[in-house]
């Protein structure tokens, strides 16, 4: 395995919104792995590259590292503003720094971009060994391998044992992940927006967005990342944001924000647009304009895939596996993941304290919203 500055880089063409090669690294660094991954379901993946973000200093025992991995669209930039290389601002930027509940004086936080994204770590924009994108033919990934891939990190960084692991929802799902592979390399656990495995109605929500992707002629079966400048299912992918962002926020909140007004002069019964759906316009095209949507694909089936109980004698008996202190916490207003979903986790994890409730009008993304909230969860666990 290398850190590598060294590794030789490599041009793609502006065919998506991923990080390329040629991009300023902005605050990341990378491992590579020295072996191809055994992947859960099929093969192996060569040449993998990890991208990842660091705060604070890691103690000579290495006794306080922390993990934050992050969910579907987000990366390794928790903290930070948005900047050359760094598309947005950090997505928990209130929770890290010195005094915060992930203070940087105490704690060494790290947050790698998933395997399968792209924000500098291996997957569908990436480029083969032979020097083609992966596109269409990067294979199948579990939750399960991205944690393997994350292992080989703490490895590489000299980290036993994290002190903390956490993440909320597509972040949750491997936290928990590590916590039921890895049982002595966790040392506390916060789940956030999470289930155990993913159920009909995720897996619905998510197949109606992979529909929208692969139905674009942009998509060219994942294979288009060398098609031309500007070239890529963008339609697609917005139509999946949009879909996706009417899930990650509550129904009540619509309706407060924007009503039923039109948006700006625009008339909606002459071709004009409502705010709502001028709010998702937005959002669809922020991320059209930093996400690949082939990652896009990879880590949703990843997520439909996630069932933590899978090979394990079920959920009950892979919770049972976690040694952690664990605290679990969903939000009151979260209609894509309903707290039954962390009661389950809650009831099923040996030392895990009784549900935590974030409240949040936001829905879903209460966990990236309400920090402060969040930030009292960390604080039990980590003390300070
Ligand atoms: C982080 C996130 C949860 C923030 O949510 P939020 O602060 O509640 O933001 P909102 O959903 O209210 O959206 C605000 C945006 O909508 C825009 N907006 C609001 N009303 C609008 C309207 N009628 N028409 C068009 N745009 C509108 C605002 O101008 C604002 O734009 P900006 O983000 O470009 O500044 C959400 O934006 C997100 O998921 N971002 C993904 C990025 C990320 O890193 N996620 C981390 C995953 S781990
Ligand atoms: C399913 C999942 O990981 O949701 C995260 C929502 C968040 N707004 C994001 O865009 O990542």
């Amino acid at each position: 395995m290398s850190t590598d500055a060294e590794t030789a880089p490599v041009s793609l063409p502006p065919a998506s919104g991923a990080w390329r090669e040629g991009d300023p690294p902005g605050r990341r660094q990378w491992i590579t792995l020295d072996r191809p991954l055994p992947l859960e379901a099929r093969g192996t993946l060569p040449g993998v590259r990890l991208a990842y973000e660091t705060w604070g200093r890691l103690a000579p025992d290495a006794s306080n590292a922390v993990l934050v991995l992050h969910a579907l669209t987000g990366d390794s930039h928790v903290a930070g503003p948005a900047g050359p290389g760094h598309p947005t601002p950090g997505w928990w930027d209130g929770l890290v720094g010195p005094g915060r509940p992930l203070d940087t004086d105490r704690w060494f936080i790290v947050a790698p971009n998933v395997l399968g994204g792209c924000q500098g770590s291996t997957g569908p924009s990436s480029r083969r060994p032979d020097g083609r994108p992966w596109g269409g033919a990067f294979p199948h990934l579990t939750q399960r391998d991205m944690v393997a891939a994350e292992a080989q990190l703490a490895d590489a960084l000299g980290i036993d044992r994290w002190a903390l692991v956490t993440g909320g929802s597509m972040g949750g799902m491997r936290a928990l992940e590590w916590a039921v592979t890895h049982p002595e390399r966790t040392g506390s656990l916060l789940l956030l927006a999470t289930t155990a495995a993913a159920s009909a109605e995720q897996i619905a929500w998510a197949g109606a967005q992979l529909h929208a992707i692969r139905s674009d002629p942009g998509w060219r079966g994942g294979d288009y990342h060398d098609a031309g400048a500007g070239e890529g299912p963008h339609a697609g992918l917005g139509i999946a944001r949009r879909i996706a962002h009417i899930t990650y926020r509550s129904e009540p909140e619509l309706q407060d924000r924007f009503g039923r007004r039109p948006q700006g002069g625009e008339d909606p019964r002459r071709a004009g647009r409502y705010q709502v759906e001028s709010y998702l316009d937005h959002h669809a095209g922020k991320l059209v304009g930093r996400f690949d949507a082939g990652s896009y694909v990879v880590l949703t089936e990843s997520m439909n895939g996630h069932d933590a109980g899978r090979g394990r004698g079920g959920t009950a008996a892979a919770l049972r596996r976690v040694t952690a202190p664990a605290l679990v916490a969903g939000v009151d207003s979260d209609r894509l993941y309903p707290l039954s979903q962390q009661a389950e986790l809650a009831a099923g994890i040996p030392h895990a304290d009784r549900l935590r409730v974030i409240e949040s009008p936001s829905g879903h993304d209460g966990f990236l919203t309400e920090t402060e909230q969040v930030g009292g969860l960390v604080r039990e666990l980590l003390g300070g």
